[in-house]
């Protein structure tokens, strides 16, 4: 017997817009119905990826150099738990993928968005999303909740036209793909996020 593939969902949304206050629930509203569920991250997932991370999240370097670590820790990612996992027919659930990279290496620091899209067609070109939700929130609003709870790592502490110029790339990219992407307005409540969660997770089949 043939197994469904499973989905792949992804997590997205400038820092600070509370994507990580959410990732929990959501993966347990999926395996609340029985479906295995796998949890995961990037930069990181996997040993290698999470060792890129550290690079990437702490040391100074090229933006090129940047988006082919981002995407070397996605290769690796996407290799050892991503499609075995989709392919046995879990659903999984990645804080971010490479839309992060449009934002940040694109939007935030300028890489021009065709050498991404190059990318991207190298590393996964048949693998995106089904579905993806966007953390949006003004700013302001990101810092604040930033500020108020951790130490900042390089992304972190960059200033507020990178962080523009981030958000308005996810935005971009949630209007040129609708069917893929679900926009949250973050600044809503904890608990009136998690109603529009439920309701979004609930009507994936
Ligand atoms: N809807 C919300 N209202 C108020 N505070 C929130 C909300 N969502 C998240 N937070 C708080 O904001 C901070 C950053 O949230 P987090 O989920 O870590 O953001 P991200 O993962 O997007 O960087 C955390 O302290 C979290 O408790
Ligand atoms: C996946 C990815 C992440 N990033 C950045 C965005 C974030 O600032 C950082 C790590 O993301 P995140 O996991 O949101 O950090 P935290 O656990 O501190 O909330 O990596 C990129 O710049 N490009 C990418 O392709």
């Amino acid at each position: 017997m043939t197994v469904p593939r499973g989905k792949f969902i992804t997590f997205e949304g400038i820092d600070g817009a509370g994507k990580s206050t959410h990732i929990r629930y959501c993966a347990d509203l999926v395996a609340a119905r029985g479906i295995e569920l796998v949890s995961s991250r990037e930069p990181g997932g996997t040993p290698l990826g999470e060792k890129l991370r550290e690079l990437v999240l702490h040391e100074p370097m090229h933006l090129e150099t940047e988006a082919l670590l981002v995407f070397a820790s996605r290769r690796e990612h996407i290799a050892q738990v991503i499609e075995p996992a989709l392919a046995r027919g879990a659903w999984v659930i990645s804080d971010r993928f490479t839309d992060a990279s449009f934002a940040y290496q694109g939007g935030g620091r300028g890489l021009d968005l065709i050498k991404i899209e190059t990318l991207a067609n190298w590393v996964h070109p048949e693998l995106w999303p089904d579905l993806t939700i966007l953390f949006d929130v003004p700013l302001e609003v990101a810092r604040a909740r930033l500020d108020a709870t951790r130490e900042l790592d390089k992304f972190e502490q960059e200033k507020a036209d990178f962080f523009l110029a981030a958000r308005n790339e996810y935005l971009r990219r949630a209007a040129q793909y609708p069917e893929r992407f679900r926009v949250i307005d973050s600044t809503q409540t904890i608990e009136a996020i998690r109603l529009q969660l439920a309701e979004i997770i609930g009507a994936l089949r």
